[in-house]
């Protein structure tokens, strides 16, 4: 048994929604986007954003491509107010963008919110006050019908402010707060009571914001909640029914996203999960699991790392990174199988199919990433991580016998040395062990030859320092160069042989190949042999000697 006592807690009760319809629906376009990062993201940070900041965000927010976004908590402070009139008289607002501003539902903030205004082009007014039993009873002293009075005389009083701007299109915002908590039919009445205080029409419709104030059931019972309002709300063609999930149980995206089944149109939230205690929904997880699925979510992140860089700076708050779609790792795996998988998914993968990489649910490139962190190599990897490093970064495509055999050669060093080893690292293994395989014979140059039907070979070897010219003839130039060894009584047998061109070139600019060898020596058992260069007989002996001198053959050498 766990030492936290859980029995202080209570279940949430479920809804009791037995025809539930939102399980078998789909989400198949965008909803209405509102950035809250300038309000309920910025009040939750520990250094609010100054008003340059604040700028930054905005016009963040407004490339990426938000039509709604919440600017500030203008009755608040001189800073708030000042940002909404900054905006404004200095025109930065852009056409299609409909700036908001919050208030609570007491008179002097709502004035001194519609002041904040002036001279804006459309606004949406959100007012809010909490209607659960907790609020009514202890924080306001209110009974249920007062508690919608006070809703009600707010619409009212935001009515007659707005009939007075007529230059200014204002559009309602109601949130019953912490509405999940709040009873039903009680959250229900309120709303009922705001859209017709409002007089909401099919043209002029009334925003019912209802959030998740704070996130206390699963996401599922948030879903019932939903689609039981969307079901009962009177006038609901005159009503944008809106999601405002928090994240206290981690939910929050799933809560959004079946709310959406469930009948909302609209969503608010933070970029990265921003906002009070454990944030506001991630509005990029939201918008790129619609991209995932297909449905275009009329947001912009296809630099993404562009975003987090405003993000950190405006927010000093770093982006963990295992953040979903922009952390630093989320595009990266260390585990073998996983690394093996990848590879033969890239290379299985046509250009403009639908995409089916294993272990990446998003082609990195549509978020402005690189593969190149794809595949990191540590010491939970196998060969398929290491072999597509060589491929990607080193143009060195290996059999696969040969990165069987070489990732035992990496995993003995990331064994002792731990940690990760890059690409460069790998590289500098690969030659160690293969290119530079020992000293005991050294290829110098060869000239072949033409004998009757056969091939015919001098190779110019250094064996143990010093220079020897061996001959040999055979089918073909590496059977010619076989025998040319043999002669100075090294005996081994090729068992495959493979040659690739490099890709990319040489520094030189020119082709290069690269010969892999495998061979056998009798009680040495079998290896590979590696040769790479522009010439591609010559890649192919420096393999062959490569091979000889790994098998520790190469000391047998007798020369007359
Ligand atoms: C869930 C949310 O994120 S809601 C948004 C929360 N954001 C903020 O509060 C940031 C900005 N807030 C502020 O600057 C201030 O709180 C102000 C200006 C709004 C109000 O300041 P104050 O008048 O000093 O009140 P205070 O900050 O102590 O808030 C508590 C008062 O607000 C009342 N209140 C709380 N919510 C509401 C509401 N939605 N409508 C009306 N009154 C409310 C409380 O009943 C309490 O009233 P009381 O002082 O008469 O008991
Ligand atoms: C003002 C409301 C919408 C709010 O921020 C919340 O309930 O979390």
């Amino acid at each position: 048994m766990s030492q936290q006592k859980s029995s202080k807690y209570t279940a949430f009760p479920p809804v009791g929604l037995t025809d539930r319809q939102w399980p078998s629906r789909v989400i198949t376009q965008a909803p209405m986007w509102m950035s809250t990062d300038l309000r309920d993201g910025n009040q939750a940070l520990f250094e609010p954003m100054n008003a340059d900041k604040k700028m930054q965000m905005f016009k963040t927010l407004c490339q990426i491509g938000f039509k709604q976004i919440e600017i500030a908590f203008p009755s608040a402070s001189e800073t708030e107010f000042g940002f909404v009139r900054r905006v404004i008289e200095e025109k930065h607002i852009p056409d299609d963008v409909t700036i908001e501003v919050l208030t609570q539902a007491r008179e002097h903030l709502i004035r001194r919110t519609f002041e904040s205004l002036k001279g804006a082009k459309q606004a949406i007014v959100h007012v809010y006050n909490a209607t659960c039993p907790t609020f009514r009873d202890f924080v306001f002293g209110m009974s249920k019908a007062e508690v919608v009075n006070m809703a009600v005389d707010a619409v009212k009083l935001i009515k007659t402010l707005a009939a007075q701007m007529p230059e200014t299109k204002i559009t309602l915002e109601y949130s019953p707060e912490l509405f999940t908590a709040t009873e039903l039919d009680f959250a229900k009445e309120v709303c009922d009571a705001v859209t017709a205080a409002w007089g909401a029409t099919p043209d002029n419709k009334v925003i019912l914001n209802l959030p998740t104030t704070v996130e206390i059931a699963t996401p599922n019972i948030y879903a019932d909640q939903i689609e039981w309002m969307h079901r009962n709300l009177e006038r609901r063609d005159s009503v944008i029914i809106s999601l405002h999930p928090h994240n206290d149980r981690g939910t929050a995206v799933a809560a959004a996203e079946l709310g959406l089944m469930a009948g909302a149109d609209r969503v608010e939230g933070c970029l990265f999960g921003n906002g009070e205690r454990t944030g506001n929904v991630d509005l990029v997880t939201l918008a790129l699991n619609m991209h995932t699925q297909g449905v275009d979510p009329q947001l912009d992140f296809s630099d993404i790392n562009a975003v987090a860089r405003t993000f950190e700076h405006c927010t000093q708050l770093p982006i963990h990174p295992r953040h979903p779609y922009v952390g630093d790792l989320v595009f990266t795996a260390f585990s073998g199988s996983h690394q093996d998988a990848i590879k033969k998914g890239f290379a299985a993968q046509k250009a403009d199919e639908t995409w089916s990489v294993p272990y990446l649910p998003i082609d990195p490139a549509d978020v402005g990433r690189s593969y190149d962190s794809v595949i990191r190599v540590n010491s939970q990897s196998g060969k398929g991580g290491i072999a597509y490093l060589m491929e990607t970064e080193h143009g060195v495509v290996m059999p696969r016998r040969l990165q069987v055999e070489f990732s035992g050669v990496v995993q003995k060093h990331t064994d002792t040395h731990g940690g990760e080893v890059s690409a460069n690292d790998i590289w500098q293994l690969f030659a160690r062990t293969y290119l530079d395989a020992g000293d005991s014979i050294r290829y110098r140059e060869h000239h072949l030859f033409e004998h009757g039907t056969q091939q015919g070979i001098r190779l110019t070897v250094d064996i143990g320092g010093t220079t020897h010219v061996l001959s040999g003839e055979g089918n073909g130039p590496i059977n010619a160069a076989m025998h040319a060894l043999a002669s100075a009584g090294i005996q081994a047998q090729v068992r495959s042989y493979e040659e690739r061109s490099m890709v990319p070139m040489g520094e030189d600019g020119n082709a290069r190949a690269c010969a892999f060898i495998e061979m056998a020596a009798s009680g040495r058992g079998e290896c590979y042999g590696a040769g790479i260069d522009g010439n591609i007989v010559t890649a192919s002996i420096k393999a062959l000697i490569s091979g000889i001198n790994r098998l520790g053959i190469g000391t047998l050498a007798v020369v007359a």
